[in-house]
């Protein structure tokens, strides 16, 4: 094909002979890892659960270890688009998987996140308000995307919603940008070996005092949003609602409201 034995550059006809030959063995690949869709969706029917689909936790596992292996070319942000990519159309293969997003005074960037983190299957619709997108994310197999928008403390909310959960933070790569924006749902989250926990509190002190309050009780904790007398913070590791800790921080209204696996390349 127009190069000698021992010649170190091979031509332009070898490399795509080589590209051919890897996109047929992707494709038949893509091929079958999408048809498994319908074995896992039988298999949660099975098991008697019949709920949204997403597994966040199950997601970051994954992603987590595809980024950490040894690779020679591929970069973590197209080893993370790509999967991406390939978990929701899996999910939107399970159910009526649909996306709501408000981004506040920036829906070009939450948009664009939303697109990053859960491809492009699931149906988006761009919402006027918060309440939309908060009301959206309790709808079945509904993920509503906010974004962090000063004075606006959506995050609040989720104190009267238990079953609605931060269950992702966007971007997941932080040389994507920094985090911007929340995915919320009814789902579960778990931990995944490295979180970030999502707490809010009433307290009227300053936010560096309430950090060095839980520093004291060994939580690493960063201001995340300040709005109507609310302070949310990103508390470093996965805390169960319960915890004695947080039980005893500042504040008389206080509660976590989600956790998210921690940006993969930090
Ligand atoms: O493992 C599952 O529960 C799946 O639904 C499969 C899968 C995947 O494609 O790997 C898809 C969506 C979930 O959020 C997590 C993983």
């Amino acid at each position: 094909m127009g190069s000698d034995a021992g010649d170190a550059t091979p031509s332009l006809d070898e490399v795509r002979w080589r590209i051919d030959a890897i996109d047929g063995e992707l494709l038949a690949l893509l091929d079958e890892r999408a048809g498994l869709a319908r074995a896992v969706a039988a298999a949660k029917q099975a098991a008697g659960d019949t709920g949204f689909g997403l597994r966040p936790g199950r997601e970051a596992l994954i992603v987590r270890k595809l980024v950490e292996a040894p690779r020679k070319a591929a970069s973590d942000a197209l080893v993370i688009r790509v999967w991406r990519e390939l978990m929701a159309d899996s999910l939107a293969r399970q159910g009526p998987y649909h996306l709501t997003v408000w981004g506040g005074s920036n829906p070009a960037r939450a948009v664009e996140l939303t697109r990053l983190r859960f491809g492009v299957a699931p149906p988006m619709t761009v919402a006027a308000t918060d309440k939309e997108a908060l009301a959206a994310a309790k709808t079945p197999w509904g993920v509503g995307v906010l974004g962090l928008v000063p004075d606006n403390a959506w995050w609040g909310r989720l104190l009267a919603e238990p079953r609605l959960k931060i269950f992702a933070a966007l971007p997941c790569l932080e040389r994507w940008g920094p985090q911007v924006a929340f995915a919320v749902a009814e789902v579960e989250v778990e931990p995944t070996g490295g979180d970030q926990t999502f707490w809010v509190t009433d307290s009227p002190k300053a936010a560096a005092a309430i950090i060095e309050a839980l520093s004291a009780d060994g939580v690493a904790a960063e201001l995340v949003a300040e709005a109507g007398g609310l302070k949310l913070f990103a508390l470093l590791g996965f805390y169960q609602a319960g915890d004695a800790r947080l039980a005893r921080a500042p504040g008389s209204l206080t509660g976590v409201i989600g956790a998210a696996p921690t940006q993969f390349d930090v």
